[in-house]
């Protein structure tokens, strides 16, 4: 009796607090009717907006506007924008010549209150503590935005893969496996795929982590699907952004993808597939570009004749500019194409200030993590180019993640037709509930999305309680 006494005041309490931000949320929610993101943006201190380049404090930035739309007090905020830890390992690894060289690796679990901490890990030179923050908290509130159990974290390796053999990247693999399995596993932190590491590298992380806590297929997403991998999510991420731009056009009356005009930057697993889809879907491609440039074809470009002609030519000089289906493009030329849609699909921080006003689209869907700088955003606030978000645009990866976990841990694989299914339900759930929000605080998608995803973060955190 006693202890259900306590339970029941514990339970209220925390009903109270949720019922107390619920009503703070709706009175603001009055005020802000009219808020517009000019208004938004003219809010943030100087400071901010002074460093509003840096990709570390984006993510962080985009989270301080929709604290400010829902009012929570300042504490929570400070609770909310803290990582809940920070590794920095050194792996020390054998070349394939003999030398000792050193790299530095990054995890950063940012926030656990709705489930296991989830995000990729990434290869790539640019890779800093700043950066992997900044990405680990966008996982909080992506995983919150497109509503699956898990919380947020990311991970990266600095190091540049195209000057790594494949055994040495095995190695990094293993090495970090060897550094971090203590503190993840399936129930506690779950990597997944991101740039430069696809599903072979999670195949090496599951095998390296199944030695030492035996059998454990669920400690990573994205792997291979002789071994344990799910149907659809090699694609998931590329059929997640041609969902959502569905979504897009469908809200703004604007007709469906047959016809529509797309560049692309990035023709990796993301970008490749969201070419590769959205062309299915009748758009036509009219450019995309790779780190070393791009091809252009206005009639719209064959993805499934690139797509092949790539394969060919891999692993090395599959470029995209020895392409015959088009005429050689800089990634320069490429930004101030006219089309309905540009899609990022590879690095942080290309739409800055000067591109934003020189991008010649309608609507941009951010399937990078991070493309558009706080500058950049600001910019196209006020030329009227619609953006909708990373945080839930690039989303139907850590959607089919979840899926593969769940099936891991139920033993039984579901059919490729079942995870589209579930998938499309997803990604157009979420939109909905970002285009009412929208609509009716009159917001921008991002800072709709934040605010829908912080709710639910807020919620499960007062739930929890803190002791
Ligand atoms: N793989 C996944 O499931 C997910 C990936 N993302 C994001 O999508 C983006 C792409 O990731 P992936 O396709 O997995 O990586 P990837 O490594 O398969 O492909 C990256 C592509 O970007 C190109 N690229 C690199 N630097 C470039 C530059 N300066 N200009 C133009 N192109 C450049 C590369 O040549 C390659 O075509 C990243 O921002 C990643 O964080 C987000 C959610 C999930
Ligand atoms: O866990 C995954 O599938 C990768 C998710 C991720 O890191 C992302 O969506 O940015």
């Amino acid at each position: 009796m006693a202890l259900l006494a306590i339970f029941r005041r514990g339970a209220a309490a925390c009903c109270r607090n949720i019922f107390q931000a619920e009503r703070r949320f709706q009175h603001t929610a009055a005020a802000f009717d009219q808020f517009s993101g000019e208004e938004l943006y003219s809010e943030l201190p100087e400071e901010q907006l002074a460093s509003a380049g840096s990709q570390a404090l984006r993510t962080d930035t985009f989270v301080r506007e929709a604290f400010q739309v829902l009012d929570y007090p300042e504490r929570l905020q400070k609770l909310l924008l803290t990582p809940h830890r920070e590794i920095h390992v050194e792996l020390n690894i054998v070349r394939d010549n003999g030398e000792i060289e050193i790299f530095n690796a990054y995890r950063v679990q940012h926030d656990n209150s709705r489930g296991p901490f989830k995000g990729g890990f990434r290869f790539s030179p640019q890779v800093s503590m700043d950066d992997v923050r900044s990405l680990s908290s966008l996982n909080t509130w992506k995983t919150a935005v497109v509503d699956v159990p898990f919380g947020g974290a990311k991970g990266g390796v600095c190091c540049d893969p195209k000057d790594l053999t494949e055994p040495e990247l095995e190695r990094i693999t293993r090495k970090l496996v060897q550094s971090l399995k203590d503190v993840m596993g399936p129930d506690v932190d779950i990597p997944g795929p991101e740039i430069s590491a696809g599903s072979q590298v999670m195949a090496w992380w599951f095998d390296e982590y199944s030695k030492y806590k035996g059998f454990s297929p669920a400690c990573v997403t994205g792997k291979p699907l002789d071994l344990h991998g799910s149907f659809g999510r090699e694609y998931a991420t590329g059929r997640g952004v041609m969902l959502a731009t569905r979504e897009l056009l469908r809200h703004e009356h604007l007709g469906k993808i047959a016809g529509k005009t797309f560049v692309i930057q990035g023709f990796g697993n993301v970008g490749s597939w969201a070419a590769e889809l959205l062309s299915l879907y009748g758009g036509k491609i009219i450019a995309v570009t790779d780190r070393t440039g791009g091809i252009y074809n206005a009639a719209g470009i064959d993805i499934l004749s690139l797509k092949r002609h790539m394969k060919a030519k891999a692993p090395f000089g599959g470029h995209l500019r020895s392409f015959p289906g088009g005429e050689p493009i800089t990634i320069e030329e490429m930004l101030k194409l006219q089309c309905d849609i540009f899609i990022p699909a590879a690095v942080p921080d290309v739409i800055d200030e000067k591109v934003a006003r020189e991008l010649n689209c309608r609507y941009v869907v951010e399937a990078a993590n991070g493309p558009t700088t706080v500058e950049g955003d600001k910019v196209l606030r006020e030329r009227g180019i619609g953006v909708l978000p990373d945080v839930y645009a690039n989303g139907g990866g850590v959607i089919v993640s979840f899926f593969e976990w769940v099936q891991n841990q139920q033993t039984y694989r579901w059919e490729e037709d079942e995870v589209n299914r579930r998938l499309d339900f997803k990604m157009t759930d979420a939109f909905k509930r970002i285009w009412d929000v929208h609509q009716l605080q009159k917001l921008p998608l991002r800072t709709a999305a934040y605010v829908i995803a912080m709710r639910g973060v807020v919620q499960a955190t007062m739930i929890r309680g803190f002791d």
